[in-house]
Order: C-alpha cells, then sequence, then structure tokens
C-alpha cells in the first residue's frame, strides 16, 4: 500500500503550558524521555502505524501554548482526535484541560471526537494536587477516555493511550466512510421482522406479523 492511499488520522495534543505535551508525544513516537524540549511553536509529526493489522498514517500536532487563555480553534477543526493533557502536580493545568475539553464539545458539535484526557507526571505522586477522582469525574462529564501516565517513568501508559485513541478515531473515520448501507449496517425487511419477532415463519400466512413500511 502506498502512503497516499493510506487513511490518515490528525491528533491535536493540547493542554497548559509545562503539562508535558512534547514530553508525551514524544514519548508515544520514540520511546525516549527527552526531558527538557523546544516549546516556543507548534510541531508537527507524521508517523505511520498498524491498527487493527492495518496500516495507516498518523498526524499529531503538538501544540504550544504561549497564551493559555486562547482557545486554537483553527487546529481543533484541522483534527480528527484531541489528546488533552494535564499535569496531576498542577490544579490549575487541570482546569485549564477542563476548559479545553468543555470548547472542544462545543466546538465540535454535532460530529463525533474521539478525546483522551491524560493525566501527566503521575511520578510526582509527593506533589499530587489532582486526584485520581476528579480525573475520572471529569472523563465521565465528558465522556472521554481517561488515563494516568509518567512520561518521565515509562513509555508504557502513553503508548496505551495513544494507541486506544487512534483506534477510535480510525474506526470513527472509517465509519464516515462507509456507504450509508453497510453504515447503518442494513437489514433486509425479513431480517427486521425476525430480529423484531424472535424468528421468520416461512410459508405460514396465518403466523406472519402483519406490518407495514
Ligand atoms: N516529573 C515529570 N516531569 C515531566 C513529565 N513530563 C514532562 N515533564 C517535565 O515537565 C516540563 C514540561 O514538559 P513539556 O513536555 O515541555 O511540556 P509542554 O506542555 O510541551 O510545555 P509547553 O510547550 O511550554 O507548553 C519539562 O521539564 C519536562 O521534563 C513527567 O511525566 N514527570
Amino acid at each position: 500500500m502506498t502512503v497516499a492511499s493510506m487513511s490518515c488520522v490528525r491528533i491535536v495534543v493540547l493542554g497548559a503550558r509545562k503539562a508535558g505535551k512534547s514530553a508525551v508525544t514524544v514519548r508515544y513516537l520514540t520511546r525516549r524521555f527527552i526531558g527538557e524540549y523546544s516549546s516556543s511553536k507548534d510541531l508537527l509529526y507524521r508517523h505511520e502505524v498498524c491498527v487493527d493489522s492495518h496500516h495507516c498514517q498518523v498526524e499529531i500536532l503538538d501544540t504550544s501554548r504561549s497564551q493559555d487563555d486562547v482557545f486554537p480553534a483553527d487546529k481543533v477543526d484541522w483534527a480528527d482526535a484531541f489528546v488533552v493533557v494535564y499535569s496531576t502536580a498542577d490544579r490549575r493545568s487541570f482546569q485549564v484541560a477542563t476548559d479545553s475539553l468543555r470548547r472542544i464539545q462545543q466546538h465540535v458539535a454535532g460530529r463525533h471526537a474521539p478525546i483522551i484526557l491524560l493525566g501527566n507526571k503521575k511520578d510526582l505522586e509527593h506533589a499530587r494536587q489532582v486526584s485520581v477522582d476528579d480525573g475520572q469525574e471529569m472523563s465521565l462529564q465528558f465522556q472521554c477516555q481517561f488515563y494516568e501516565v509518567s512520561a518521565a517513568d515509562t513509555h508504557v501508559g502513553v503508548t496505551v493511550a495513544f494507541q486506544s485513541i487512534l483506534r477510535e478515531a480510525f474506526s470513527q473515520k472509517s465509519k464516515r466512510t462507509l456507504p450509508i448501507k453497510q453504515k447503518l449496517g442494513a437489514m433486509t425487511v425479513s431480517k427486521i421482522i425476525g430480529t423484531v419477532f424472535g424468528k421468520v415463519v416461512k410459508n405460514d400466512k396465518k403466523k406472519r406479523p402483519s406490518l407495514s413500511f
């Protein structure tokens, strides 16, 4: 399969300054934790992945938030899926994440947008300001996935989180591109009757239910 013919999913990574957006992105892409990242501008990464044995292309936009209060609407329009990062050791970053979730949902109203809420820096347990319950409650409120990770400690949690959102995003994208009949899982009338009434009785006019479609 050529790169051009592969399906592509676009992910934007959002969050407060210093929450660890670059750290989780680089951890996922390279499995490494570098420690200090250039953060003055947005960085776009292209990457090939295998999701459920399909080769796909991913574009990940690691945003730089020089002004936390400016919502990047253009980047939200561009993206198929969202990773919203906060630091478990920084309450304010959790507020920024909450605000981002609210604004993403308002902005994409009508289209299903897979979102992951990522509580980073869980290795800093002594400095924790956001509990696991806070993160879980927020994810329930916004109906998104939730993970607590440490980009510094291991690539495992970060990789699981990214793979999970990729799977959801690719599945959404392929649903959108399927013909309507397949999308709705179109059933024949006899199958519908069989489903509604338990079985289809052949050649038995007395028992055949009278339905009008
Ligand atoms: N202890 C710990 N530190 C981390 C972790 N992830 C990132 N950091 C540190 O947090 C700081 C900020 O990380 P970045 O990845 O640059 O954060 P960012 O959100 O991309 O920052 P901006 O681009 O400036 O908004 C750096 O000093 C990282 O080394 C983590 O899981 N644990």
